[in-house]
């Protein structure tokens, strides 16, 4: 598994705002958006183009468009949900599937309550979308789902990561063939003894979509 820290100042500063207890429910969902766009960047740099013919007023020319089969974008639900516009502003034509997941805030164990993605996903690139990488569980869970369909390559977008849940997600998918990659605002420091992240945001989903403040 490759994990990118995306080192980039812009980014550091809207996560800052992000974090922060004093910013309200419409300003969260806002800067949400454009921290996925920003890492949506870095996150296709391998998406799969196919060469184009196309003319331009001057001369035709060969130049690539998004090859066949297109991404599948699959925002996690509920919190995932939030990073769908920021990332179909880079991605407009890809395929949309949906997981919803939730994780048990007891046993930090992940399940599945929802489930809408093609049958066969066999040499599709799948983009995840999830802003919080905590224990793994639900990364886990969610890769799994894709490649048991037979997604051939598979990146992930997280706001924020912590380190354990990095190592076990990368023990998780031990054995797996399947190239994954996670890209990211920042690497946080560890969880909590509630399975949050440290310094973290808090709730994302909660932040997201829970009473205004
Ligand atoms: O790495 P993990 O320990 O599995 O935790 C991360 C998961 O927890 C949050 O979702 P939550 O279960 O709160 O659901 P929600 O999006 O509906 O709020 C978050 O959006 C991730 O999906
Ligand atoms: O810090 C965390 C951990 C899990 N889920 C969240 O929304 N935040
Ligand atoms: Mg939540």
């Amino acid at each position: 598994m490759r994990l990118h820290v995306v080192d980039h100042p812009l980014v550091s500063h809207k996560l800052t705002v992000l974090r922060d207890t004093g910013t309200d429910s419409p300003t969260f969902r806002r800067l949400t958006d454009e921290l996925v766009t920003l890492l949506a960047y870095e996150a296709t740099r391998e998406v799969r183009v196919e060469p184009h013919k196309i003319s331009t007023p001057v001369a035709p020319t060969t130049g690539v468009h998004l090859a066949s089969p297109k991404p599948l974008v699959v925002p996690i639900l509920r919190a995932g949900l939030g990073m769908l516009d920021g990332m179909m502003r880079l991605l407009p034509t890809a395929e949309v599937g949906f997981l919803g997941m939730v994780r048990n805030e007891e046993t930090l164990e992940a399940s599945t309550y929802a489930e809408r993605l093609p049958e066969d996903l066999s040499g599709r690139q799948c983009y995840v979308l999830d802003p919080m990488l905590a224990t793994g569980g639900t990364l886990a869970a969610a890769i799994r789902f894709l490649t048991d369909r037979g997604a051939d390559d598979i990146t992930a977008i997280c706001l924020l990561v912590a380190p354990e849940g990095v190592a076990n997600l990368e023990a998780g998918l031990q054995g797996l063939e399947v190239p994954v990659t996670v890209v990211t605002a920042a690497q946080d420091e560890r969880l909590n003894e509630h399975g949050y992240i440290v310094p973290g945001l808090g709730d994302a989903g909660d932040r997201l979509y829970g009473l205004a403040h």
